[in-house]
């Protein structure tokens, strides 16, 4: 395109995908429509992927978690303004929580129109509106911004602590034009855009010390050391020192659940006896009780605690050994400081191991339980899985629901980084289908997801954006007919419980859009469904039917649902 001076021009729709091309974006997770429809369009025109969802919501959990699978390089999810971002927000918001780099881009109303609020189509303040659920919220409002402003979100989103970016583009913004000789000074790939952050000596020190002085150490791996791909690093610490660990759900096949150093088995033995807990990109939250009571024996232990974000120490209980900095850098420095240590003391490692044999033996039992008449049982329906994902262990692992949740990370354990995907730090339901279409995408591999019924219901329409891609996923559904249970008596007077679902034939569901679908009612039956389903490389769902009275109410964080002190008035 040129103008009267015969000056080949570019646009706003090309700086942009020039941008984000020459910061190896190659892939965008939306839903189209005005303003962006077009964006979306010569993007596939280009040979860039654009996976398109059925709601903005599911193609923001893919963003979060390609994010969290590259670790270094956002995942980017492209929505429509107002109604369609808002719906993506819920995901950036998941980002930020989770501290996965994402990227969520809206097309929106014109400044002038919004500011004076004059009504336009689909008018909302979208930067204002997402600032407190992000790292940062940009808007682009020149054509020489975009570059600039490109680059700003994709550090923002991959540096220091991840977590989502908003950037607001005005619909104007695609119409402007510039010479294509400008566009092409402009346009750059920021450097070095998750640098090493090196701890200080003395912290270094400090920690050590605190280590070699450990009489029952336990190490505990969050996200953010899986996110930071310090596999390397891990296991040259956790093998040098001798040191038990646990890993948190998504930090699982970090190191192997299998190594002899795992106490994952007898978490709840080990987190009250130790003296001194090793945080190693894990925080102190509600996932781990705060760091108090009487998951913690009651008593305050010694923390040494790597992050990378400062403000993160003592955020719950007092750090006795803070090193801020870059999981890699600490590890490293840390396990070049403890060389010729001690290992950990083998009266503790010995009685964990005890612990572990003891109740990777009842569990066994309880998965090779007999099937009741009322279903199957999380314990002998995972089971199967367990078998099949030791066997095969590079497949994405995707995981939601309350007990289905809670006996999956339980049971099944897994040999590789980055491979568990779950409803992470919120607990929050309705990232399967999305974390599926990621996980597929990204790495190549294919994906398994055990759903709870209830919380497939979230995402369960995108089954058709599964099979419209031909993803190589399987779901399961845990099928036990409610959320938590399914047999919770209605309350009379034609009410229906409030816990109930229908449980349906999921299965007739993926078959609806081209899919496989396999109605099982026995470990034998399932375990035949799985490897025809996973060697099929197909879309495919495999309806569990799960007792109703199978769970329990909430998984293990029963206690956080208020009862009510008066009762039925
Ligand atoms: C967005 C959202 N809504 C509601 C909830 C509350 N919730 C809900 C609705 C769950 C579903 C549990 O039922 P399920 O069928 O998925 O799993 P099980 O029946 O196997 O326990 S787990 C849970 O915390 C949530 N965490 N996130
Ligand atoms: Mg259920």
């Amino acid at each position: 395109m040129s103008n009267e001076d015969n000056v080949e021009l570019t646009d706003g729709f090309h700086v942009l995908m020039d941008t984000l091309k020459m910061n190896d974006i190659d892939t965008m997770y939306g839903v189209v429509g005005i303003p962006i429809t077009n964006l979306a369009r010569l993007w596939e025109q280009d040979g860039q992927k654009f996976y398109s969802f059925r709601h903005e919501q599911h193609a923001g959990y893919a963003a979060s978690i390609a994010g969290y699978i590259q670790g270094d390089k956002p995942g980017v999810c492209l929505t429509v303004s107002a109604p369609g971002f808002l719906n993506g927000l819920t995901a950036l918001a998941h980002a930020t929580t989770n501290c996965f780099p994402m990227i969520l881009m809206s097309g929106s109303s014109e400044r002038e129109i919004v500011d004076l609020m004059q009504g336009d189509y689909e008018e909302m303040d979208q930067m204002n509106i997402a600032r407190p659920h992000c790292k940062a919220s940009f808007r682009i409002n020149s054509i020489k911004d975009i570059p600039i402003g490109i680059a700003r979100a994709i550090r923002t989103a991959v540096s220091g602590r991840p977590g989502g970016v908003y950037v607001d583009l005005p619909a104007r913004l695609f119409g402007q034009t510039l010479s294509v000789e400008e566009a092409k000074q402009l346009i750059f790939k920021p450097v070095d855009v998750t640098p090493a952050q090196i701890p200080a000596a003395d912290a270094i020190a400090r920690a050590a010390e605190v280590i070699k002085n450990a009489k029952r150490p336990v190490v505990m791996l969050g996200k953010g050391a899986a996110m930071a791909k310090a596999d390397a690093e891990v296991k040259a610490f956790i093998e040098q020192t001798g040191i038990p660990f646990l890993p948190m759900g998504m930090a699982k096949g970090l190191m192997p659940d299998t190594h002899p150093q795992s106490a994952a088995a007898t978490r709840a033995f080990a987190l009250a006896q130790c003296d001194v807990c090793i945080l190693v990109g894990a925080r102190l939250n509600w996932l781990m009780q705060h760091g108090k009571g009487k998951t913690w024996g009651n008593e305050l232990k010694k923390f040494v605690q790597i992050d990378i974000q400062a403000n993160e120490i003592d955020s719950n209980q007092p750090i006795a050994a803070p090193v801020v900095g870059d999981v890699k850098s600490c590890l490293s420095l840390l396990t070049e400081a403890l060389k010729g240590a001690p290992k950990a003391p083998a009266e503790w490692t010995g009685a964990l191991k005890e612990k572990v044999d003891t109740n990777k033996g009842k569990l066994a039992t309880k998965m090779a339980a007999p099937v009741a008449p009322t279903g199957m049982n999380y314990s002998n329906s995972l089971g199967v899985l367990k078998e099949f994902m030791l066997k095969n262990p590079s497949i994405n692992l995707v995981n939601e629901g309350a007990n289905a949740l809670d006996n999956t990370r339980m049971i099944v354990d897994m040999l590789e980084p980055r491979r568990r995907l779950d409803s992470g730090t919120w607990g929050v339901m309705g990232i399967g289908m999305g974390y599926c279409v990621a996980a597929a995408t990204v790495t190549g591999d294919p994906v398994i997801a055990v759903e709870g019924d209830s919380a497939f219901g979230f995402s369960g329409m995108e089954l058709e954006t599964i099979c419209r891609y031909n993803l190589p996923v399987t779901v399961i559904i845990m099928n036990n007919g409610g959320i938590y249970k399914g047999n919770e008596e209605d309350p009379g007077n034609g009410l229906v419980s409030c816990t109930r679902l229908i449980r349906g034939r999921y299965d007739q569901m993926m078959e609806a859009f081209g899919g496989k679908g396999y109605l099982v009612n026995t470990p034998e039956e399932l375990k035949a469904a799985l490897e025809e389903a996973v060697a099929s490389k197909k879309p495919c769902l495999i309806n569990a039917m799960i007792d109703p009275d199978a769970g329990v109410e909430s998984g293990r964080i029963k206690s956080l649902n208020i009862v009510s002190k008066v009762g039925k008035k």
